[in-house]
């Protein structure tokens, strides 16, 4: 899905060589200011490198106009992004701008209970607590079911229960739609059993500690 070869973005990310399969689920974890953030942005071109390549499906992403690669590549970000409207509205907003059919009431509903989140539809978001908008905003990604998620810790206001059941069930949903999903998650545990790559951030540069195992 994704080659990357030479990266570097100033100090922040050198990746010498890495490939996304695709129809995988990619977990990543490493410490704060290691790098993940700056990554899943590399991948939907929120930002570019200095030097090195990313290809997308053979393609080298500078070459795919931006629009049309976020809507195949969808971020969620750590700070939800909420849209004047309801609930309704904010999860329609995704659907909209990937230009696929608006969701009917018992999709969104559907959804609702999906991310765990019991609250109507007609609500005003701004007034939910904070890990109810993240899972909010998780819902609106979820409905676009995009080719690619990033999903940069959608579950790190949550208990760690809820926390894992969420996950899971995002996990099985990738996977049954056989789309493909990078994960940062702080979580080295669910790292390690969620999916079928495990990496693990230091100061820029992803190993590869798949199975516990490093292979660098
Ligand atoms: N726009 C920017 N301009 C300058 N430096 C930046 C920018 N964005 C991130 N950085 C720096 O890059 C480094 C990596 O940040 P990044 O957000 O990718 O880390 P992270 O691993 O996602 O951290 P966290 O777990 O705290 O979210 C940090 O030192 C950060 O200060």
């Amino acid at each position: 899905m994704f080659q990357i070869n030479q990266l570097r973005v100033g100090s922040i990310l050198d990746i010498p060589a890495l490939t996304i399969e695709p129809q995988t689920i990619t977990c990543i974890t490493g410490e704060s200011g290691s790098g993940k953030s700056t990554f899943l942005r590399l991948l939907n071109r929120m930002i570019s490198p200095d030097t090195g390549t990313i290809n997308y499906q053979g393609t080298p992403l500078e070459e795919i106009d931006p629009v049309t690669l976020r809507r195949q590549v969808v971020m969620m970000s750590q700070e939800p992004l909420l849209f004047p409207g309801n609930i309704a509205d904010n999860l329609q907003v995704g659907l909209r701008f990937s230009e696929k059919p608006d969701a009917s009431v018992m999709e969104l509903a559907e959804m609702l209970r999906f991310v765990k989140l019991q609250q109507p539809l007609d609500k005003d978001p701004f007034k939910l607590s904070g890990g109810e908008k993240q899972r909010l905003a998780l819902g609106r990604v979820l409905l676009m079911n995009p080719n690619v998620l990033l999903l940069d810790e959608p579950s790190s206001s949550l208990d760690d229960e809820t926390e894992s059941f969420v996950l899971q069930r995002v996990v099985e949903r990738v996977r049954q739609h056989q789309k493909t999903l990078l994960l940062v998650t702080h979580s080295k545990t669910l790292a390690a059993s969620m999916g079928e790559k495990h990496l693990a951030f230091a100061h820029g540069t992803p190993k590869d500690v798949t199975g516990g195992i490093s292979h660098e």
